[in-house]
């Protein structure tokens, strides 16, 4: 979990509720997957998801102060199908992640297993104007979850994991100058759970259909080390980034489907 202290650090999740009411919500994200309850839906495999990314569409690489985000320019990112009744354009991905060499640090669980970290690929619903107009609207986000195990390195994600190390700052950024197709940190078996829930960092919206993949990929050690080059503020100052994750929220009584 987050460091709890006084800002301007940060308020840690279990303080968010106190600005952001929205944080006790009914669709509240992050959530434990218990696989025993999720039902399988058969109209998400007659419908498969569809992931089209194009290979030029990254286009920097910044630190949010929170996590890394590849910044994306949307053209030709489009996925839909599955639980999604409309086209949605990617607009961002980031990571969430725990202590070095820990096994904690995703956001998702699995029958309360925990990845050392997990990738959002964040998508918006086409039929709004823009990411600003949908971030808030019930239908207006999908976030793509990738559970991230170690093991060997992930040599599609290298180029990414790379460049960690020239933003160690919030707010510094490096363009991306090399094509990159983002669809390569997808898992082969492109089964996924999916349910109705929300950001997982203020301002929390209650606007996300999640599709969180089954598999996860593996990337090395030294991958998951290099996510510490991302500095942030701590309370003692200038720290490595880690903990950034949110941990599990009631399910409310919500459904989770499975392929
Ligand atoms: N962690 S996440 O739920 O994917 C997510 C995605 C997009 C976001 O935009 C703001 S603002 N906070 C966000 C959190
Ligand atoms: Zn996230």
């Amino acid at each position: 979990g987050f460091l709890q202290v006084a800002s301007p650090v940060p308020q840690g999740p279990n303080k968010w509720h106190e600005q952001f009411p929205i944080a006790k919500g009914q669709r509240q994200s992050p959530i434990d997957i218990v696989t025993s309850n999720a039902k399988v839906d058969k109209a998400l495999s007659d419908n498969p998801l569809k992931v089209s990314y194009s290979n030029n569409c990254c286009q920097s690489v910044t630190n949010t102060g929170a996590s890394f985000q590849v910044v994306v320019d949307g053209a030709g990112t489009e996925i839909s199908g599955g639980p999604l009744d409309s086209t949605y354009k990617l607009v961002q991905f980031h990571a969430h992640w725990g202590p070095l060499g820990g096994d904690e640090g995703s956001e998702h669980t699995v029958d309360g297993v925990t990845y050392p970290a997990e990738l959002h690929l964040v998508h918006w619903n086409q039929k709004y104007k823009d990411v600003g107009e949908a971030v808030d609207k019930p239908d207006g986000l999908a976030v793509i979850g990738v559970f991230f195990s170690r093991g060997k390195e992930h040599a599609g994600f290298k180029p990414i994991s790379d460049l960690f190390a020239k933003v160690p700052r919030k707010a510094d950024k490096v363009d991306i100058s090399f094509n990159y197709d983002p669809a390569c940190l997808l898992p082969a078996r492109r089964d996924y759970w999916t349910y109705l829930g929300s950001l997982t960092t203020p301002p929390l919206f209650e606007s996300v259909t999640w599709i969180v993949m089954k598999d996860p990929v593996e990337v090395s050690a030294e991958q998951l080390a290099a996510l510490r080059n991302l500095l942030w503020e701590t309370p003692s100052g200038e720290g490595q980034m880690c903990n950034n994750y949110r941990p599990p929220q009631p399910l409310q009584g919500r459904l989770v489907r499975s392929t």
